[in-house]
């Protein structure tokens, strides 16, 4: 496909999308549908469609319209291209500007809906507008060194022989940014062998701050695809680790990557007694997340968010009831929202007053990468 035919490919999935249909679904449909288009068209066009999430309402406003159409053409302005170039309506490029098209309009949105603003500007105080444009930016590849299976210099030694160049976080050494060869990480051999997983800075950040030592039984209560479980697991070999979740099948390929990171998970489906550390990273809106999944910023509602908080509040409850005296309770998410974080948390300590908070911290693309939060709290 011609640079111009992916446009097209694009301004039609985007066109569902803004009809409803979720981002991930329309790309499907537009690739069942377009049996000609290789790889790298698949990859290119859906590279387009993120971007025009990422920051749609800036580009409808240079493109004059929220259209797929009017999303590619503010694209092509914001990425310094004629749209002429491209929009020529020959051998399947978009049909010509029309005369409103042709006239640029100026920037007056956000790329957040507006009834967020409040809660964005509540939880970020004079941040809130950096940490919003960074959200219109495409996110970086982090991986996770796995200390079971390698030092740093090793797994970046094997990635570099696979064409994956990457540099050392500052605040945490295991933390490697890709900064070329992302494409390659999931058929690269440090991958396969378990060297190193794919994980986000800011996570990567919170699990090195728990406290764990030899022998602690460790609950991970929502461990889904056991990203922390495996986070925990590298960091501290001689811990009992057990992995729950509401939704077992959530964690069917937690088996396949513990023995492939050399690690000892248990999954439970109804965990028995008290643990020294109980990790509740629990369903959220993904506000720290919206640079990986754009479309779900557009699609939260008021109603939904208020949702989450409340299965959120019944999660800590239970959780905090497998804590042992003297353990720590872990709450994560990855919402920058002060109801999702800290209004919980409140909440929760006013509801358990044997609980104190230890410490908190939320993390985002200005102090690391995703928007992440963490409380730990100790069962007094
Ligand atoms: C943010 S995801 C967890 C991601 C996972 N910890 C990881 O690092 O890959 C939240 C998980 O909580 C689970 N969940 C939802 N309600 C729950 C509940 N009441 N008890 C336990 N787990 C729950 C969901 O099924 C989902 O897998």
């Amino acid at each position: 496909m011609t640079p111009s035919a992916r446009i097209s490919a694009a301004i039609g999935v985007l066109d569902w999308i803004l009809d409803g249909q979720a981002a991930e679904q329309a790309l499907l449909r537009w690739s069942r549908n377009s049996r000609y288009a290789g790889s790298k068209d698949r990859a290119a066009v859906r590279d387009l469609v993120y971007e025009a999430l990422r920051r749609r309402n800036t580009l409808a406003d240079r493109g004059g319209a929220l259209s797929g159409r009017g999303l590619m053409i503010g694209l092509c302005r914001e990425s310094g291209q004629d749209p002429d170039l491209h929009f020529t309506g020959k051998n399947y490029a978009p049909a010509p500007l029309n005369a409103h098209e042709r006239t640029e309009q100026k920037v007056t949105s956000t790329d957040l809906p507006d009834w967020l603003m409040p809660l964005w500007r509540e939880a970020l105080g004079p941040d809130a507008g950096l940490i919003a444009r960074e959200m219109g930016q495409r996110a970086p590849v982090w991986l996770r060194v796995n200390p079971l299976l390698a030092t740093v210099s090793e797994a970046r030694s094997v990635l570099e022989q696979d064409g994956i160049e990457t540099e050392t976080a500052l605040q945490l050494t295991e933390a490697l940014r890709v900064s070329s060869g992302e494409r390659r990480i999931a058929n690269s051999r440090a991958y396969r062998g378990g060297l190193v997983e794919l994980q986000d800075l800011s996570p990567q950040l919170a699990c090195a701050s728990l406290p764990l030592k030899e022998g602690d039984r460790v609950l991970d209560y929502c461990a889904g695809g056991g990203g922390k479980s495996l986070a925990l697991a590298g960091r501290q070999p001689g811990i009992r680790l057990f992995a729950h979740d509401a939704e077992p099948k959530r964690m069917a390929d937690l088996p396949k990557r513990a023995q492939r990171a050399g690690a000892r998970i248990e999954r439970v489906s109804m965990p028995v007694g008290k643990f020294d550390l109980v990790v509740a990273d629990v369903p959220c809106s993904g506000s720290g997340t919206w640079r990986r999944t754009p479309d779900a910023k557009w699609r939260l509602t008021s109603e939904r968010l208020q949702q989450l908080t409340e299965i959120q509040s019944e999660i800590l409850d239970k959780a905090a009831a497998f804590v042992a005296p003297g353990g720590h309770l872990a709450y994560m998410t990855c919402s920058l929202f002060e109801a999702e974080n800290r209004g919980n948390v409140e909440a929760f300590m006013s509801r358990h007053d044997h609980f104190t908070q230890i410490s908190s911290m939320l993390w985002t693309p200005l102090t690391a990468s995703d928007g992440f939060f963490l409380s730990l709290l100790i069962n007094n």
